[in-house]
């Protein structure tokens, strides 16, 4: 594994966010179908025709394992971009996880496989594969620009983009956060008085 996706396999989707100052996250519709998974890899794009998911089955012969397949279907929540069928491809195939601004089917299948899809929910409609889309262009997924080779980071509470060239950066930030955090919990754990302290100072600050 790169060693910067390592590290930020240590970071919560939260810290990423402050060091990015609130900003590329992905909108909350997209979510992951189980709380536990937590993905960082490198966006392999995908955009596809609305209905047809063709151009997603070359993602997964061209993608490298660890990567994650980031699509852009338009939002469309009616077709499946996948099934449990091809979710089994992709993890066969060492793809760490999909994102999508879009939906899936055969969830129960999905969740057995226990492969890591963030997505806006499910359907029962399949797409067509009469082919048509791009892969690694820029793409839009969920209200945020992803570049090929941008780093994804996905957990619980949603999905950041981090930009390549800003990786070292943000890394740098949101270790800093962390502890700054951490420190701010430490001060005033369990302890009435420190949290009046705490809230005082915070509120001092306000008013100038
Ligand atoms: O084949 C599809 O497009 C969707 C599907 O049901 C699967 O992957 O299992
Ligand atoms: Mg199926």
């Amino acid at each position: 594994m790169d060693n910067i996706v390592n590290q930020f396999t240590k970071i919560p989707t939260t810290a990423v966010s402050d060091a990015m100052d609130g900003m590329n996250n992905m909108e909350s519709s997209i979510k992951p179908l189980k709380e536990v998974y937590k993905i960082v890899g490198r966006a392999f794009t995908v955009q596809m025709p609305v209905g047809d998911n063709s151009m997603i089955l070359r993602a997964f012969n061209e993608a490298k394992p660890g990567d994650v397949i980031v699509v852009d279907a338009k939002g469309d929540t009616y077709r499946a971009i996948a099934g449990d069928f091809m979710v089994s491809i992709a993890q066969t195939l060492g793809i760490q996880g999909i994102v999508v601004d879009g939906v899936i089917r055969d969830i129960v299948g999905i969740k057995a496989l226990d492969f890591p899809v963030f997505c806006k929910g499910t359907t029962v409609a399949a797409s067509a594969k009469s082919g048509g889309g791009k892969v690694q262009v820029p793409i839009s997924c969920g209200g945020v620009t992803v570049h090929p080779g941008d780093l994804i980071v996905g957990d619980a509470d949603g999905v950041v983009v981090i930009p390549q060239e800003k990786e070292e950066e943000i890394l740098k930030k949101a270790k800093e956060k962390l502890e700054k955090d951490e420190q701010r919990e430490q001060q005033v754990a369990g302890n009435p008085e420190a949290i009046r302290k705490y809230l005082n100072d915070m509120i001092a600050k306000l008013s100038k």
